[in-house]
């Protein structure tokens, strides 16, 4: 089943977290029981959008990108990563690449603003519309945080609404920027409003905030994503992202997954991890 706006306020309405803290240190206490699993490592890099958001990425440079997460271990040819991510420019030297090598891999644009989202509604659709033209099969875009910050939720929605369109087919990851938010209440709010717009996944940061992924904020995201669930029937993804660099890092989310939203949600279908340098760290151990 599917909602609008009109189910927003009666859903986000005295939301309170009281197992925040607790949940967050049973979930660390669980980390080293997966640590030594061959197998849960692996699962982990076909969890992650292999991501590259610099000013001085080139094409040589998303080139050996594709080329890493197509195969990041050469003992283990099966073995790949669940996207990469690029920005909008660089879209289609990566297409390009893939089909010279006659390869398929999601590819990841972030457009709509990023990381900011100060810029014209306008100008963010068209920035969409050109990624996906481009080859994007995933758009990670951003909420207007002004807008959200103002406590106008309708707006946020809307936009979302909009860009979910402009993607054309192409799947929807639509940032937080949870670092940004002030509170858990905004975040679940956020959380909602992306997911009643039609988002398939929701994801915590940019990668550019001060603060970026927490298990604390993937906590309140997460039940988010399971109320929505309960509502409509519709399972949407979950993408942690900036400053996971330990294989302790990957794991938190990956129990809190489990944990929160069960076993059907561990899958790249709805799993990604952000990261840039999170697969060189694994790799080592495979
Ligand atoms: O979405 C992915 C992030 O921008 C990557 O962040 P990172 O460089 O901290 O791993």
């Amino acid at each position: 089943m599917t909602f609008g706006f009109e189910v927003f306020a009666k859903e986000v309405e005295q939301v309170a977290f009281p197992k925040l803290e607790q949940t967050v240190a049973d979930i660390k206490s669980k980390i080293p029981s997966l640590r030594s699993s061959k197998e849960e490592l692996r699962k982990l890099v076909t969890y992650i959008d292999l991501t590259t958001l610099s000013g001085d990425d080139t094409r040589s440079r998303v080139e050996a990108l594709v080329d890493k997460a197509l195969a990041p271990t050469s003992s283990q040819p099966d073995l790949r990563c669940g996207a990469v991510c690029v920005y909008p420019a660089r879209v289609a030297d990566v297409t390009r690449h893939l089909k010279q090598l006659n390869k398929q891999l999601n590819v990841a644009s972030v457009a709509g603003g990023f990381p900011s989202g100060q810029y014209l509604l306008i100008t963010r659709l068209l920035e969409i519309q050109l990624a996906v033209k481009d080859g994007a099969t995933e758009i990670d875009t951003v909420i207007n945080r002004a807008a959200a910050l103002d406590g106008d939720w309708e707006l946020v929605y809307d936009e979302l609404k909009q860009m979910k369109r402009a993607c054309d087919g192409a799947h929807l990851k639509t940032i937080l920027a949870t670092g940004e938010l002030k509170n858990n209440e905004n975040i679940y709010k956020a959380s909602f409003a992306a997911m009643l717009s039609g988002s398939d996944f929701i994801k915590t940061s940019t990668g550019k905030e001060t603060v970026n992924a927490t298990l604390e904020v993937a906590y309140v995201m997460c039940l988010a994503i399971r109320r929505y669930f309960e509502l409509t029937g519709r399972r949407v993804g979950f993408k942690p992202a900036g400053g996971l660099r330990t294989i302790e890092d990957a794991l938190g989310y990956r129990i809190l997954i489990e944990e929160v939203l069960g076993k059907e949600w561990l899958t790249p279908e709805l799993f990604r991890i952000g990261a840039s340098s999170l697969l060189d760290v694994i790799v080592k151990e495979l």
